[in-house]
């Protein structure tokens, strides 16, 4: 079995996938060690359809392989996905308001998001909102992480599959 962690950007999921299990794997760090190009730069050059139709092929052949996979937030974009996680039975949600979400990104001066970055503050919260209601469909359990460190999200995670 695999923990597959959903939500939306900044939501915490490749930073907790990390610290729950040795045995994890991002979604993001896989594509762009595969592609051997970071996934913004995967984005800019191959365009979004190939991104969402690798991550589609991804996501199939890893789940299983790891305690706990970190998806990317568009995961969800793709119909096959969806049926997907559906009848997955450890998919949880790492939601977050959207001005939670908008300070965690603003913040990020690692990880390159072209969605983020190409979307005025309007067209994000229209997104927001449009996958926040699959992402609720989807999950087995949902975790809110507005105003929990990330120590906090951990331990509630733990305390679901580990306990
Ligand atoms: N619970 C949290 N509280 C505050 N900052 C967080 C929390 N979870 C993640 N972050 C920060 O938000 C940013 C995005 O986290 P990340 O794990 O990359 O999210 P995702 O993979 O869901 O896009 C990072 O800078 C990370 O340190
Ligand atoms: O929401 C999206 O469409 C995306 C989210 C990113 O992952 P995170 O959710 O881990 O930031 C990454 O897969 C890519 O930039 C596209
Ligand atoms: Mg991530």
């Amino acid at each position: 079995m695999s923990i597959i962690l959903i939500g939306f950007m900044g939501a915490g999921k490749s930073t907790i996938a990390k610290l729950f299990s040795k045995n994890y794997i991002d979604l993001d760090e896989y594509i762009s060690k595969k592609f051997e190009m970071e996934v913004s730069e995967y984005i800019n050059k191959k365009g979004i359809s190939s991104f969402r139709k690798i991550e589609e092929e991804s996501l199939k052949s890893l789940v299983g392989k790891h305690e706990i996979i970190s998806t990317g937030g568009g995961i969800i974009e793709s119909l096959q996905n969806q049926k997907f996680l559906l009848n997955e039975n450890n998919v949880v949600y790492l939601k977050a308001d959207f001005n939670c979400l908008l300070q965690r990104l603003e913040k990020d001066k690692i990880n390159r998001r072209p969605i983020f970055e190409n979307l005025v503050r309007k067209e994000l919260e229209e997104l927001y909102y449009k996958r926040s209601i699959i992402y609720e469909i989807l999950a087995d359990e949902i975790i809110d992480t507005t105003d929990k460190k990330v120590e906090e999200v951990l331990a509630i995670l733990k305390e679901f599959y580990l306990a």
